[in-house]
Protein backbone atom coordinates (compact mmCIF):
# COMPACT_ATOMS: atom_id res chain seq x y z
CA UNK A 1 0.00 0.00 0.00
CA UNK A 2 1.59 3.23 -1.14
CA UNK A 3 1.97 6.43 1.08
CA UNK A 4 -1.58 8.08 0.74
CA UNK A 5 -3.55 10.70 2.12
CA UNK A 6 -4.01 11.18 5.89
CA UNK A 7 -7.15 9.41 6.82
CA UNK A 8 -9.00 9.90 10.06
CA UNK A 9 -7.82 6.06 11.61
CA UNK A 10 -4.73 5.48 9.47
CA UNK A 11 -1.84 6.79 11.39
CA UNK A 12 1.44 8.27 9.35
CA UNK A 13 4.24 6.02 10.57
CA UNK A 14 7.82 7.77 9.88
CA UNK A 15 11.14 6.20 8.85
CA UNK A 16 13.65 7.91 10.19
CA UNK A 17 15.55 8.12 7.10
CA UNK A 18 19.18 9.42 7.32
CA UNK A 19 20.60 5.90 6.87
CA UNK A 20 20.21 2.59 7.51
CA UNK A 21 17.75 0.23 6.59
CA UNK A 22 15.04 2.62 5.69
CA UNK A 23 13.77 1.28 2.63
CA UNK A 24 13.06 -2.41 4.16
CA UNK A 25 10.77 -0.79 7.19
CA UNK A 26 8.64 1.45 4.69
CA UNK A 27 7.80 -1.95 2.97
CA UNK A 28 7.02 -3.53 5.87
CA UNK A 29 5.00 -0.93 6.91
CA UNK A 30 3.13 -0.27 3.71
CA UNK A 31 1.78 -3.98 4.21
CA UNK A 32 0.09 -2.81 7.76
CA UNK A 33 -2.68 -0.42 8.35
CA UNK A 34 -0.48 2.75 8.17
CA UNK A 35 0.46 5.84 6.59
CA UNK A 36 4.29 5.08 6.02
CA UNK A 37 6.82 8.44 5.45
CA UNK A 38 10.65 8.53 5.02
CA UNK A 39 11.52 11.36 7.53
CA UNK A 40 14.76 13.53 6.83
CA UNK A 41 13.66 17.35 8.23
CA UNK A 42 11.98 18.34 11.77
CA UNK A 43 8.54 19.31 9.57
CA UNK A 44 8.21 15.77 8.51
CA UNK A 45 8.60 14.99 11.96
CA UNK A 46 5.95 17.04 12.89
CA UNK A 47 3.54 15.35 11.00
CA UNK A 48 4.30 11.76 11.97
CA UNK A 49 2.05 9.92 14.77
CA UNK A 50 5.04 7.44 15.41
CA UNK A 51 8.72 6.83 14.39
CA UNK A 52 10.60 3.91 13.39
CA UNK A 53 14.68 4.02 13.89
CA UNK A 54 15.76 1.69 11.57
CA UNK A 55 19.21 -0.33 11.69
CA UNK A 56 22.27 0.72 10.18
CA UNK A 57 24.92 2.29 11.99
CA UNK A 58 23.77 4.68 15.79
CA UNK A 59 26.69 6.65 15.67
CA UNK A 60 26.18 8.00 12.02
CA UNK A 61 22.29 8.44 12.40
CA UNK A 62 23.52 10.50 15.92
CA UNK A 63 25.73 12.89 13.85
CA UNK A 64 23.05 12.82 10.84
CA UNK A 65 20.54 13.72 13.38
CA UNK A 66 22.49 16.82 14.54
CA UNK A 67 23.65 17.84 10.97
CA UNK A 68 19.76 17.94 9.86
CA UNK A 69 18.62 19.40 13.10
CA UNK A 70 16.59 16.62 14.13
CA UNK A 71 18.54 15.81 17.02
CA UNK A 72 16.59 17.99 19.60
CA UNK A 73 13.04 17.54 17.67
CA UNK A 74 13.76 13.87 17.84
CA UNK A 75 14.11 13.95 21.48
CA UNK A 76 10.92 16.15 22.22
CA UNK A 77 8.90 14.38 20.72
CA UNK A 78 9.87 11.03 22.47
CA UNK A 79 10.03 12.69 25.69
CA UNK A 80 6.13 13.68 24.71
CA UNK A 81 5.49 10.91 24.08
CA UNK A 82 5.64 9.74 20.27
CA UNK A 83 6.07 6.03 19.96
CA UNK A 84 8.84 4.61 18.87
CA UNK A 85 10.24 1.15 17.22
CA UNK A 86 13.93 1.04 17.40
CA UNK A 87 15.70 -1.84 15.87
CA UNK A 88 19.47 -2.49 15.88
CA UNK A 89 21.13 0.62 15.61
CA UNK A 90 17.86 2.13 16.57
CA UNK A 91 17.73 0.49 19.69
CA UNK A 92 20.99 1.80 20.35
CA UNK A 93 19.59 5.65 19.65
CA UNK A 94 16.54 5.13 21.92
CA UNK A 95 18.25 3.86 25.21
CA UNK A 96 19.62 6.01 27.65
CA UNK A 97 23.11 4.30 28.45
CA UNK A 98 25.13 2.74 26.08
CA UNK A 99 28.43 0.23 27.09
CA UNK A 100 31.10 0.52 24.00
CA UNK A 101 29.72 3.59 22.83
CA UNK A 102 32.24 5.36 20.48
CA UNK A 103 34.07 8.53 22.32
CA UNK A 104 31.33 10.95 22.45
CA UNK A 105 28.72 9.10 21.18
CA UNK A 106 24.96 10.73 21.34
CA UNK A 107 21.51 9.07 21.90
CA UNK A 108 18.44 10.10 21.40
CA UNK A 109 17.41 8.38 24.84
CA UNK A 110 13.78 7.82 26.28
CA UNK A 111 14.27 3.87 27.56
CA UNK A 112 15.44 3.19 30.53
CA UNK A 113 18.12 0.55 29.52
CA UNK A 114 21.60 -0.34 29.36
CA UNK A 115 22.76 -1.41 26.07
CA UNK A 116 26.29 -2.78 25.04
CA UNK A 117 26.55 -2.17 21.25
CA UNK A 118 28.22 -5.03 18.85
CA UNK A 119 27.26 -7.26 21.95
CA UNK A 120 27.41 -10.47 20.13
CA UNK A 121 30.90 -10.49 19.29
CA UNK A 122 33.01 -11.18 16.08
CA UNK A 123 32.44 -14.99 15.81
CA UNK A 124 28.77 -13.79 15.71
CA UNK A 125 28.83 -10.48 13.45
CA UNK A 126 25.68 -11.57 11.94
CA UNK A 127 23.22 -14.62 12.58
CA UNK A 128 19.20 -15.93 11.66
CA UNK A 129 17.76 -17.18 14.49
CA UNK A 130 13.56 -16.91 16.24
CA UNK A 131 12.87 -15.84 19.58
CA UNK A 132 9.78 -16.19 21.37
CA UNK A 133 8.38 -12.39 21.70
CA UNK A 134 6.16 -11.78 24.25
CA UNK A 135 2.46 -10.54 22.19
CA UNK A 136 3.30 -12.32 19.18
CA UNK A 137 1.92 -16.31 18.66
CA UNK A 138 4.60 -18.67 17.77
CA UNK A 139 8.47 -17.91 16.91
CA UNK A 140 9.32 -15.10 15.16
CA UNK A 141 12.70 -14.60 12.97
CA UNK A 142 15.30 -12.54 14.16
CA UNK A 143 18.25 -11.57 12.20
CA UNK A 144 21.04 -10.18 14.19
CA UNK A 145 23.52 -8.04 12.46
CA UNK A 146 26.46 -6.68 15.04
CA UNK A 147 23.63 -6.55 17.32
CA UNK A 148 23.52 -4.72 20.51
CA UNK A 149 21.66 -6.30 23.54
CA UNK A 150 20.03 -5.44 26.92
CA UNK A 151 22.33 -5.20 29.88
CA UNK A 152 20.17 -3.82 32.10
CA UNK A 153 16.30 -2.51 32.35
CA UNK A 154 14.83 -0.04 34.58
CA UNK A 155 11.43 -0.52 36.70
CA UNK A 156 9.21 0.44 34.06
CA UNK A 157 10.83 -1.60 31.11
CA UNK A 158 8.77 -4.79 29.86
CA UNK A 159 11.53 -7.36 28.50
CA UNK A 160 9.63 -8.92 25.35
CA UNK A 161 12.61 -11.51 24.23
CA UNK A 162 15.31 -12.96 25.28
CA UNK A 163 17.80 -15.08 23.46
CA UNK A 164 16.72 -18.59 23.46
CA UNK A 165 19.83 -20.65 23.17
CA UNK A 166 23.46 -21.03 22.79
CA UNK A 167 26.36 -18.78 23.97
CA UNK A 168 24.00 -15.44 24.27
CA UNK A 169 20.85 -17.65 25.89
CA UNK A 170 19.03 -15.55 28.23
CA UNK A 171 19.93 -12.07 26.74
CA UNK A 172 17.77 -9.43 26.58
CA UNK A 173 16.62 -8.33 22.83
CA UNK A 174 13.19 -7.06 22.98
CA UNK A 175 11.83 -4.65 25.31
CA UNK A 176 9.23 -2.31 25.63
CA UNK A 177 8.55 1.42 27.83
CA UNK A 178 5.12 2.60 27.19
CA UNK A 179 4.88 3.77 23.74
CA UNK A 180 8.72 3.02 23.11
CA UNK A 181 9.56 -0.88 21.73
CA UNK A 182 13.00 -1.41 20.74
CA UNK A 183 14.90 -5.07 19.31
CA UNK A 184 18.38 -5.87 19.29
CA UNK A 185 17.30 -7.67 16.19
CA UNK A 186 15.76 -6.39 12.39
CA UNK A 187 11.96 -7.52 12.13
CA UNK A 188 11.91 -5.98 8.96
CA UNK A 189 14.37 -8.70 7.67
CA UNK A 190 12.75 -11.09 8.60
CA UNK A 191 9.64 -11.46 5.82
CA UNK A 192 7.33 -11.24 9.36
CA UNK A 193 5.47 -8.48 9.89
CA UNK A 194 4.55 -9.17 13.16
CA UNK A 195 6.71 -6.96 15.27
CA UNK A 196 5.90 -4.38 12.84
CA UNK A 197 1.99 -5.20 13.89
CA UNK A 198 2.67 -5.01 17.77
CA UNK A 199 4.06 -1.34 17.31
CA UNK A 200 1.07 -0.26 15.16
CA UNK A 201 -1.06 -1.59 17.92
CA UNK A 202 0.68 1.03 20.15
CA UNK A 203 -0.57 3.78 18.05
CA UNK A 204 -3.45 5.34 18.79
CA UNK A 205 -5.92 6.05 16.31
CA UNK A 206 -5.80 9.88 14.84
CA UNK A 207 -8.64 11.56 15.65
N1 LIG B 1 22.64 -3.66 12.29
C1 LIG B 1 22.82 -2.64 13.09
O1 LIG B 1 21.96 -1.78 13.22
C2 LIG B 1 24.16 -2.59 13.77
C3 LIG B 1 24.27 -1.55 14.85
C4 LIG B 1 25.69 -1.03 14.93
N2 LIG B 1 26.58 -2.05 15.44
C5 LIG B 1 25.74 0.22 15.81
O2 LIG B 1 26.45 0.31 16.74
O3 LIG B 1 25.04 1.15 15.54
Amino acid sequence: MPAGPLSPSRPRIGVLALQGDVREHLATLARLDCDPLAVRRPAELATCDALVLPGGESTTMAKLARTFGLLEPLRAAIADGLPVLGTCAGMILLADRVLDAAPGQETLGGLDVTVRRNAFGRQVDSCEDVVEVAGVEGPVPAVFIRAPWVEEVGPDVEVLARVGHGPAAGRVVAVRQGPLLATSFHPEMGGDDRVHRLFRDLVPARS
